[in-house]
């Protein structure tokens, strides 16, 4: 059922997807069903060229006959579109439970516009039931562990911390980092714990994707529904 909701907010977001456009693609499996549906129309004769997020939605892409560039040779995008952990009413967003998150944000804020595709389970009142993913260097891991629970306690928040693990052994994101999970269960105030974060300096980046979101694409049982950031 999700996963068919997944495929139905992705189907609705490509509707935006315009010949001669330069598409930031998302990561995850919301984003997979976008890719295999871009794949079918560039097949069918739509001509794009897509940057990836992900070394996954590379290859997938790749695999679908999508071609691919990247921001050092098209460093401003039309459109990104991917999915997400969470989103609000003001299209704010947790991001990075594939761990993609660096990427992502790199890529969707190069973009014009990001649209988010997701099921409606996703849509929430508060951010935070999904760990905050925050992507730290390996260099410094304990002290900046330590760091980063120490912001969390002065902004609110029980420390709640725990090392992502991977195949390998911590999980290592495509940009040779590591990822600390945050179980904030709801996060009072993104804006504030999202320049807390970033003052530490073993945190490359966090999910939190403030005001980046133009418009979502939200899936249920009732149908798609398409939900403007009010900006
Ligand atoms: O790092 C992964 C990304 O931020 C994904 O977009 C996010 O985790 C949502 O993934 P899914 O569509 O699989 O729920």
């Amino acid at each position: 059922m999700s996963d068919e909701l997944k495929r139905k907010a992705a189907a609705a977001a490509l509707e935006e997807v315009g010949g001669g456009m330069r598409i930031g693609i998302g990561t995850g499996s919301t984003a997979e069903h976008f890719i295999r549906l871009l794949g079918e129309r560039v097949r069918g004769g739509l001509d794009i060229v897509g940057v990836p997020t992900s070394e996954r939605s590379a290859a997938l892409s790749r695999e679908e006959g999508i071609r691919l560039s990247t921001l050092e040779e098209l460093p401003e995008l039309d459109l990104t579109i991917d999915g997400a952990d969470e989103l609000d009413d003001a299209l704010n967003l947790i991001k990075g439970g594939g761990g993609a998150l660096l990427r992502e944000k790199i890529v969707a804020t190069a973009s014009k516009r990001m649209i988010v595709i997701a099921d409606s389970s996703k849509h929430v009142r508060h951010l935070g039931a999904f760990p905050l993913p925050i992507e730290v260097v390996p260099f410094g891991l304990g002290s900046t562990e330590r760091a980063v629970a120490r912001v969390l306690e002065t902004c609110g928040y029980e420390p709640r911390l725990s090392m992502r693990e991977g195949r390998q052994d911590p999980f290592i994101t495509d940009g040779g980092h590591h990822i600390l999970d945050a179980d904030l269960r709801q996060i009072a105030d993104p804006n504030a714990l999202s320049d807390a974060l970033l003052r530490i300096p073993g945190v490359v980046d966090h999910g939190l994707f403030l005001g980046i979101a133009a418009c979502a694409y939200i899936a249920g049982g009732d149908g798609v529904r398409r939900i403007e950031a009010a900006r």
